[in-house]
């Protein structure tokens, strides 16, 4: 997508009323010289050709504290929902978000609103829950999201009409690329009765395809998890006589956690990712080299992506979930039979085993670095809607958090390209062929 000058520009509710430092609590965390003011840019590119100027035309707004604010904190009544899959931290955000609001800012109240954008909707039966310390206080131990989460439309004006019947002023929307786009037209809706509530977003997804967040909360966890799937996988393929350990992750557009758990086992040969093309036969499909490769070292093992080698599968497996994603044909269970019949066929031994632990990569509390990333998220998503900012979303470039208008954080998937330095090191540690087909 082009941009436009007009697109960097961050929206805000209006002009700030309150001073942050005539609030004891704000004053007592927060020097002078944190705050951030609304001219401090991040630029979009830091790698620039040596006598060509820095583009700084292309630039986000820095997140942080600010000095001016559009809220009295203590009269804001906040709400905050989880939506989309699950992901490691999501209950780290909601804690941080509470402790941030309750006892920095001194926020009225807060209330979680309970299964995703479904809890807004009267006839679902759902109330939102109102948090207290007791309530968060030990639920980042806990895999999941304590508001509970799903898929599924609700309209931007249902959900207006619950935010504006419980006095909500700000929104925290946590959830992937669809609910940043649900985030958007809330917001326009917002905008269209003139409303003074902020909405927020709060980038979550487990496959690491939201742009303008170098990595997602709960990527780690998974990444880890993930490694050690590949790992018992590499175990059985050694251990069998022509062993093949075949692994499942997620990644339904995007082939990330494949591509770093790959790297991070190194006893993956090959990687298979929604990004690449591969054909399965031929003298360069998977299939032969794979032939090869077991007539020469007597084991293999492949990590393939939920979304890769689509078009390998009959078209009638294609469905849409409650959201309309595409639901992927099961690309593991497919290649499981594609390779134990080749082999057969050609009557040569091969014990294939398949592993499948993708939703329990998911489920996971969050580990120590996706701990941390969510809360930060989390603190600086409490900062921009404080000040007045709306309809956009928090994201960290260059070692800085920064906060990314929607429209732009949603307008590209982020995938893998094949000529990065990520897939060169993939191509590199499995040795696989750059082309399979
Ligand atoms: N284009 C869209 N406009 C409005 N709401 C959307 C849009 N796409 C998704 N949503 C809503 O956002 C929520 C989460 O979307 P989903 O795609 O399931 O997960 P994720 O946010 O993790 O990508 C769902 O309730 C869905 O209906
Ligand atoms: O079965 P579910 O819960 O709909 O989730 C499956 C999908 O959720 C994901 O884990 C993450 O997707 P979202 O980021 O859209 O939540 C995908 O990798 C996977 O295709
Ligand atoms: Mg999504």
């Amino acid at each position: 997508m082009p941009w436009k000058p007009s697109d960097f520009q961050i929206t805000s509710l209006g002009e700030a009323r309150y001073n942050a430092a005539d609030f004891e609590s704000i004053r007592n965390v927060t020097s002078d010289t944190l705050f951030v003011n609304d001219r401090e840019r991040v630029p979009h590119q830091v790698v620039f050709q040596e006598g060509d100027p820095l583009d700084t035309s292309r630039a986000f707004e820095k997140a942080g504290p600010r000095e001016k604010l559009f809220f009295n904190p203590g009269e804001v009544n906040a709400a905050i929902v989880t939506c989309g899959g699950i992901c490691p931290g999501l209950n780290d955000v909601i804690r941080a978000l509470f402790m941030e609001l309750h006892y920095i800012y001194q926020a009225r109240s807060v209330l979680g609103f309970r299964y995703g954008l479904r809890g807004f909707d009267p006839a679902s039966g759902l109330d939102p829950i109102e948090l207290n310390h007791e309530r968060v206080s030990d639920i980042q131990a806990y895999g999941g999201t304590m508001l509970g989460t799903s898929r599924g439309h609700v309209a931007a004006d249902v959900v207006v009409d619950r935010l504006q019947a419980h006095n909500i002023q700000i929104l925290f929307v946590i959830g992937g690329d669809g609910t940043q786009r649900a985030a958007h037209t809330i917001w326009e809706e917002v905008a269209r009765r003139g409303a003074k509530i902020a909405i927020i977003g709060v980038p979550k997804t487990i496959d690491n395809d939201i742009n303008y967040v170098y990595k997602t909360f709960g990527f780690d966890t998974a990444v880890s998890f993930a490694r050690d799937a590949l790992e018992a996988a590499h175990i059985e393929a050694k251990g069998n006589p022509k062993g093949i350990g075949l692994v499942k992750v997620m990644g339904r557009d995007s082939g990330f956690i494949a591509a770093y758990a790959t790297l991070a086992s190194i006893t993956v040969n090959y990687t298979l990712i929604p990004e690449m093309d591969f054909h399965l036969d031929g003298n360069h499909g998977l299939l032969n080299h794979l032939e090869k490769r077991m007539a020469d070292k007597n084991h293999a093992v492949i990590v393939v992506a939920e979304g890769a080698g689509q078009h390998l599968l009959p078209e009638s497996e294609r469905e849409r979930d409650a959201s309309g994603n595409i639901k992927h044909g099961d690309i593991g269970v497919y290649l499981k039979q594609r390779i134990n019949q080749h082999f057969k066929q050609k009557g040569l031994e091969v014990n294939l085993k398949y592993f499948d632990p993708s939703y329990m990569l998911r489920s996971l509390p969050a580990n120590a670095q996706d701990r941390i990333f969510a809360a930060n998220l989390a603190r600086f998503a409490v900062h921009a809607a404080m000040a007045g900012k709306t309809d956009m979303m928090i994201g960290r470039r260059f070692n800085q958090f920064i906060h990314v208008p929607i429209p732009i954080a949603v307008a590209n998937r982020k995938k893998i390209t094949l000529d990065s330095e990520l897939w060169m090191a993939v191509l590199q540690a499995t040795g696989q062929p750059a082309k399979m087909f």
